[in-house]
């Protein structure tokens, strides 16, 4: 009752109009899939909300802090305003926290740092004022800092630097000042630090040299740092003129001492955290003043202590209260999602069945699809049970997000693989699913996987896809690997790889008379799969739009761990051809250079060091050298940060091609 009083209030307050959120009832269940965009765990709580792009208008209410099992809330990409309320810091099961592109005012409170669970934090693109809360350093488990077009100022708070889980941090275009602290040039997991349009200040930490195109600084005037292109060296002028004037702690206590004499440069001090930049000036001022820093080191000391002891005290606290309330034990994020659907009556399944979509139905009513084109690809269960050995484990090829894939053998002896996807991670809708089936039985190429057919069971709650099967595996199975092993693909072999991945999606990009243009979404070296001539077959392609939106999503966030997610999908949520192209260019410099390393890694091996080490070892030099280059400078324009900087499919074709007549 609790959980549904919270969300009544919370639909009133972001729905006033009653216009999107109209299946949010009194005497409705928000377990039942009856209410739009909510999902529940199996302790019938409300786990997720899902209500990115519906248009939006209104506020958020304090009542979400009262649903206290949330692992996920997704409301981007609307245009709700007002402030965000403090209550979202009770949320300490959430691990995912959308609210990127809104018109949110206010600071980001200091609450926030109450959600220890979190992974994401995306507050992009909303009007948000004041600092950056010191408090976010206690987010341990935070991959992702979106903070980018607001409004903050102040300075970042060097104690981010703890994040050791941090993988992106973006804080451009604010108003930011102050220097780039070195502990956050320190955390080892970050990938891409954009603070591009703001005001920083002072030397750069040389250390983010590491991150190369990940190191995004453009338009930070008052920024200076040696061997970082576009940025100019610094002088002592920089070294003096660090921006005091934002608040830091023992800044107005330095800024009277500035003008003092150095004996060594202070560029290493200034990129410092506070405490560090405290030694540098100490060192050259008198006595009086060195007794004042002791004095105020000590006094940190003692205060960090009690601080500590104190916060120590209150966990224990907390914790013990939190065994004397409900379980929330059943953690749930988007990952995890499709697991706990399927062990409960999800919104999609009851959705799909209380409007009597029976996908093994004859005579599918949606209006202008080619039934019959759909009827010839229908199987039954029995054969795909048969086929699988009623789904034996020692048949299982795969398991992932949302889909699990078995081998089996058809009647006629075929050998095939089934792809099973649970009802609860398909589109909702009838006429979009089946729309999405017709997409899928239409895509013909031979560098696409082949679909045989499909088979949706009421019974299992499943839908079959039928597939050719590809005899010698994925991708994934020749990179990395060792020495003299069989799985080391030959010069050739790579380069034809390479030449059909990109016909296969030039295909899927192309719009003809017969089919749209498909985007992927999901093109990584797992969904390439090789014949026994080694010719690459696209898995999954149009699959997508058969799917929910949830299920995509937590798609992309695989995508994005493996490093195949193009940068411009955070920022703006879309998903173009060109992001296609991205993953591409991670697959081309994976496949050259045998191995596959972090794509910022791998760009800037690709981009500095010499050819024959980056062609992977194995081939021990048996490669044509102009291939090669010509490879890796593909690889890394269709790596490049800005998408339209990339080539698209045909001229990456076309460009193949050329390379085939010279060769
Ligand atoms: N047609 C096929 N031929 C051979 N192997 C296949 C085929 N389809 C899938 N596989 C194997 O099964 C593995 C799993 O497939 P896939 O990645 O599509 O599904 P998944 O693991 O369930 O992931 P996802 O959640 O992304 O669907 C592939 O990496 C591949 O090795």
């Amino acid at each position: 009752d609790t959980e549904l009083r919270a969300l009544m209030d919370i639909k009133a307050s972001l729905d006033p109009d009653n216009k999107i959120l109209k299946t949010w009832q009194n005497d409705g269940d928000p377990c039942s899939g009856s209410f739009v965009g909510v999902a529940c765990n199996e302790h019938r709580k409300v786990a997720n909300i899902s209500l990115q792009g519906r248009g939006l208008t209104g506020k958020m209410s304090p009542a979400i802090g009262d649903l206290k099992c949330l692992s996920g809330l997704y409301l981007h990409f609307n245009s709700i305003s007002g402030e965000i309320p403090r209550e979202v810091g009770k949320l300490t099961e959430l691990t995912d926290l959308y609210l990127n592109v809104n018109n949110f005012t206010g600071i980001v409170p200091p609450q926030i740092s109450h959600m220890t669970n979190l992974q994401v934090l995306d507050l992009c693109c909303n009007r948000l004022t004041g600092n950056i809360p010191t408090q976010l350093d206690s987010l341990s488990k935070l991959g992702s800092l979106s903070l980018q077009h607001n409004q903050l100022n102040g300075s970042i708070p060097p104690s981010l630097g703890s994040l050791d889980m941090l993988k992106r941090l973006d804080l451009s275009y604010n108003y930011l000042s102050g220097p780039i602290p070195v502990t956050i040039a320190n955390i080892q997991t970050l990938q891409i630090l954009d603070v591009r349009n703001n005001s920083f200040s002072g030397a750069i930490p040389t250390s983010l040299k590491r991150l190369d195109k990940g190191l995004l600084y453009g338009n930070n005037t008052k920024l200076c740092g040696s061997g970082f292109l576009a940025l100019r060296a610094c002088t002592t002028f920089d070294n003096t003129n660090v921006d005091f004037d934002t608040p830091r702690p023992f800044g107005s206590f330095f800024k009277n001492h500035t003008e003092t004499n150095h004996d060594e440069p202070r560029n290493a001090s200034l990129q410092t955290n506070n405490s560090s930049s405290t030694t540098a000036y100490s060192k050259s001022t008198k006595f009086p003043q060195i007794v004042v820093v002791v004095g105020v080191i000590t006094a940190s000391v003692i205060l960090a202590a009690v601080a500590f002891l104190t916060f120590f005290r209150y966990r224990r606290h907390k914790q013990k209260i939190g065994t004397m309330i409900e379980p929330c034990e059943s953690r749930f994020s988007t990952d995890h999602a499709v697991d706990l659907h399927s062990k409960n009556a999800s919104p999609l399944v009851s959705l799909a069945y209380s409007t009597g979509w029976d996908p093994l139905a004859d005579g599918l009513n949606s209006g202008d699809l080619s039934q019959e084109a759909l009827q010839n690809f229908r199987y039954n269960l029995e054969e795909v049970e048969s086929a699988t050995q009623y789904f034996s484990e020692a048949n299982l090829l795969g398991r992932g997000n949302f889909s699990t894939v078995y081998k089996g053998v058809l009647r006629d002896g075929s050998v095939v693989a089934i792809k099973s996807i649970s009802v609860n991670s398909c589109q909702s809708e009838e006429a979009e699913f089946v729309k999405g089936l017709n997409l899928l039985v239409s895509l013909r190429h031979e560098n696409l996987v082949s679909l045989r057919g499909y088979c949706c069971s009421r019974g299992r709650g499943e839908c079959f896809f039928i597939y050719d099967f590809a005899p010698k595996g994925n991708l994934l199975k020749y990179l990395d690997v060792s020495e003299g092993s069989d799985h080391v693909l030959e010069w050739s072999v790579r380069v034809s790889i390479i030449k059909g991945i990109a016909k296969g999606l030039w295909y899927l990009h192309e719009k003809t008379e017969s089919k749209p243009s498909v985007v992927h979404q999901n093109i990584s070296a797992e969904k390439i799969v090789l014949d026994n001539q080694y010719n690459p077959l696209i898995l999954d392609s149009g699959l997508r739009k058969i799917l929910a939106d949830d299920t995509i999503f937590s798609a992309l966030k695989m995508s994005a761990a493996m490093g195949y997610l193009a940068p411009e999908y955070i920022t703006t949520g879309r998903f173009t051809e060109k992001s296609d192209v991205y993953a591409f260019g991670v697959i081309v410099l994976h496949v050259i250079s045998g191995n596959q390393q972090r794509t910022s890694v791998m760009r800037s091996a690709a981009e500095f060091s010499k050819l024959e080490d980056f062609v992977d070892q194995n081939l021990n030099g048996k490669f044509s050298m102009t291939e090669a280059a010509k490879l890796v400078r593909l690889g890394l324009s269709c790596t490049h940060e800005l998408p339209d900087e990339r080539p698209n499919m045909e001229s990456v074709v076309q460009e193949l091609n050329k390379r085939n007549s010279g060769s």
